[in-house]
């Protein structure tokens, strides 16, 4: 294989999403089957072990495409040269600890992690954070990268874009395949806003095929936007199969393009886009092509939608004045 290995950092790859995320992109899911991956996996000292240990399975898969795995708890070597970072590890909300105390902790984790992005990441380097809160931790991690283009800097709304998609194929009797056009507008977060207005069934308008507001408002909306609640409730953790195939997802299409005629959901910088204020981190439906993504351009937002873009955007708006005032961006 003569192709330049493309350097692939995954943080918090101990834990459970990262348990189902590092052998799809081992085996070529993520970046294509003719490109190779050395992996660089970050963990907090006490899990580096377990780290090894999964590293320990990766080698028994003999992947062709894998061309090296580099364990480390320093994060400047774990983003030195690194072309695509997933930032998985997260500091979860345990009882008693309130919104500030959570953002303040994971301002602990992504601001240090975004500075060594800045300061040993590839010129190319593409990020995309899943640790939650997904949006505003990606905020934090480009505030401390000022020398990497800010549009770099990617959030995950790909698991809730899919689920609304099978949410709406069930709905219809039709299969995701059928489906285009769906967005995720605003914050990974129980206000984000699953939005079928543009979207198309089998070519038709997906809103007209459902022809039911009612079922938008009190069925889709709310099982897509606790869909992760649900799922902590019935399996007595959190969505991890599910939450890998979505980073899966989100870096082929951003690397390898949207479909024609079809777009997806990222969370980016906004560029004020649709009343969304600018520089903060919100889904949006975007095309990709080349590497790079594009919002869409001249939707037409009714007023069903406009509340719901609206109530997420504000969520993320005020997210983004407490870690202002926690002095991390
Ligand atoms: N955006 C999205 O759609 C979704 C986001 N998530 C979030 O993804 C995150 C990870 O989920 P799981 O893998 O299930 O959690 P987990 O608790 O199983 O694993 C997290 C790992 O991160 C490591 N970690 C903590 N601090 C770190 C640091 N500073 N550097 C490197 N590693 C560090 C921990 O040691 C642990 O191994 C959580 O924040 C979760 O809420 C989960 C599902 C969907
Ligand atoms: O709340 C969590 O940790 C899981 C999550 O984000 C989701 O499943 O959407």
């Amino acid at each position: 294989m003569t192709r330049t290995p493309v350097n692939v950092t995954v943080t918090g790859a101990a834990g459970q999403i990262g348990y189902a995320l590092l052998f799809r992109i081992a085996s070529g899911q993520l970046l294509g089957a003719d490109v190779p991956v050395k992996l660089r996996l970050l963990e907090i000292t006490p899990a580096l072990k377990a780290a090894e240990g999964t590293a320990m399975e990766l080698d028994d898969c003999a992947f062709p495409l894998l061309q090296g795995i580099e364990i480390t708890d320093d994060p400047n070597v774990a983003f030195d040269g690194a072309n695509v970072a997933l930032l998985v590890g997260a500091r979860p909300r345990t009882k008693g600890m309130e919104r500030g105390d959570l953002l303040e902790a994971n301002g602990g984790i992504f601001k240090p992690q975004g500075k060594a992005i800045n300061d040993h990441a590839a010129d190319d380097i593409k990020v995309l954070v899943v640790g939650n809160p997904a949006n505003t931790n990606a905020l934090i991690a480009q505030a401390a990268a000022p020398d990497v283009p800010a549009e770099r800097f990617t959030a995950m709304t790909r698991l809730d874009h899919n689920r609304a998609l099978t949410q709406l194929a069930k709905k219809t009797g039709s299969t995701v395949a059928d489906i285009k056009r769906l967005t995720i507008w605003g914050n990974h977060s129980a206000t984000q806003y699953p939005d079928i207005f543009h979207a198309t069934v089998a070519g038709k308008n997906a809103a007209e095929v459902v022809g039911d507001e009612k079922w938008l408002a009190e069925d889709f909306i709310p099982t897509v936007a606790k869909r992760g609640a649900a799922i902590i409730e019935a399996r007595g953790a959190s969505s991890a199969a599910s939450a890998a195939n979505a980073a899966i997802d989100h870096v082929h299409t951003w690397v390898n393009g949207t479909a024609e005629g079809d777009w997806t959901s990222m969370g980016i910088p906004s560029d004020g886009s649709y009343g969304v204020p600018e520089g903060i981190i919100s889904s949006f439906p975007v095309t990709t092509k080349d590497g790079k993504y594009e919002i869409v351009q001249g939707l037409e937002i009714n007023d069903f939608s406009r509340a719901r873009i609206d109530a997420s955007v504000k969520e993320l708006s005020e997210e983004r004045e407490a870690v202002r005032g926690l002095g991390l961006i």
